[in-house]
């Protein structure tokens, strides 16, 4: 691929554990930067491969496309960068540390390690209109099957790392949408009736579209199967996530990670790590091309 593990075992062998030290104490004094470190990951990797094109700043970088306006934990790349620099210059690239903090994230809320091959190096080129390729919450099965398979991803990867939505929150602009005029009948009819009311009253209509709600209503800072098990009870928040029930080709992977009966079961928290292996080798750029930026959010 292109990538291995531990590729800064001899030119920076504090690497990993300075990400990790990073990660950790932001995460104790904010616990949303997991998730938003494993979204920015998420980001970077299907625009132009894992390169953190999506950390670079600038009046038409990807940064300000739609979906990439709430992203979060800029400022912990940042910080580890810095102190990397001091530690070993010109050596570790914001590409590998976004995938290690990405995983350092999912390690912070429970979910199980895995090891992250290193060796990416940073694009130098970020387009804002190339987050296009970004699956959106409206999107349907096939669409969201099709934008996968263009990265090189199946569905079985497609239904474990939207299982990342276990962690993490939503604005309510961005599924409102389901719970009052969605068909001429009233709220989506795949939202359990009962969590339907609920949802009113954390996002009422014309009320606050920025307010935020649990992805995971069950455990949203906890990496666990909480929501698969949403899914399943009609109580996935994004149109696309319950759309992952709904549709009879990523059901069963559902019924799988919840071990129903009758079927093989698979572990999410060990199929999670293989995928995010699978999606940090996306497209990456290693050897001599692209560089090792000084400061993540500008080009050398
Ligand atoms: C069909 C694919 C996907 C769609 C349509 C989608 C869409 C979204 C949307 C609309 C949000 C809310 C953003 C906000 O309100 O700020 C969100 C949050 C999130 N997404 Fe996804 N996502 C998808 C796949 C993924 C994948 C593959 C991952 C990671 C492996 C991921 C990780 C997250 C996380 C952790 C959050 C919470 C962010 C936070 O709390 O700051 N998503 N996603
Ligand atoms: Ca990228
Ligand atoms: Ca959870």
């Amino acid at each position: 691929q292109g990538t291995r593990l531990g590729f800064y075992s001899n030119s920076c062998p504090q690497a990993e554990s300075i990400v990790a030290s990073t990660v950790r104490s932001h995460f104790q004094s904010d616990p949303s930067i997991a998730p938003g470190l494993l979204r920015m990951h998420f980001h970077d990797c299907f625009v132009r491969g894992c390169d953190a094109s999506v950390l670079l700043s600038g009046s038409n970088s990807e940064r300000t496309s739609p979906p990439n306006l709430s992203l979060k934990g800029f400022e912990v790349i940042d910080d580890a960068k810095t102190q990397l620099e001091a530690a070993c210059p010109g050596i570790v690239s914001c590409a590998d540390i976004l995938a290690l903090a990405a995983r350092d994230s999912v390690v912070m809320t429970s979910g199980l390690r895995w090891g992250v091959p290193t060796g990416r190096r940073d694009g130098t080129v970020s387009v804002a209109s190339e987050a296009n390729d970004l699956p959106g919450f409206t999107d349907s099965i096939d669409v969201q099957k099709k934008k996968f398979s263009d990265k090189g991803l199946n569905t079985q990867d497609l239904v474990t790392l939207v299982g990342g939505h276990t962690i993490g929150t939503t604005q309510c602009q961005f599924f409102s949408y389901r719970l009052f005029n969605f068909t001429s009948n009233g709220p989506d009819s795949s939202i359990n009736p009962a969590f339907v009311s609920q949802l009113q009253a954390l996002c009422p209509q014309n009320g606050d579209g920025s307010r935020r709600v649990g992805l995971d209503n069950g455990s949203p800072n906890r990496f666990d199967t909480s929501f698969f098990s949403n899914l399943r009870n009609g109580r996935g928040i994004l149109e696309s996530d319950q759309k992952l029930w709904t549709d009879a080709s990523t059901r069963t992977l559902v019924q799988r990670f919840l071990g129903l009966r009758g079927l093989l079961g698979l572990t999410f928290n060990a199929e999670f790590g293989k995928s995010m292996v699978k999606m940090g080798n996306i497209e990456v750029k290693t050897g001599t091309q692209g560089e090792i930026r000084k400061v993540c959010s500008v080009v050398n």
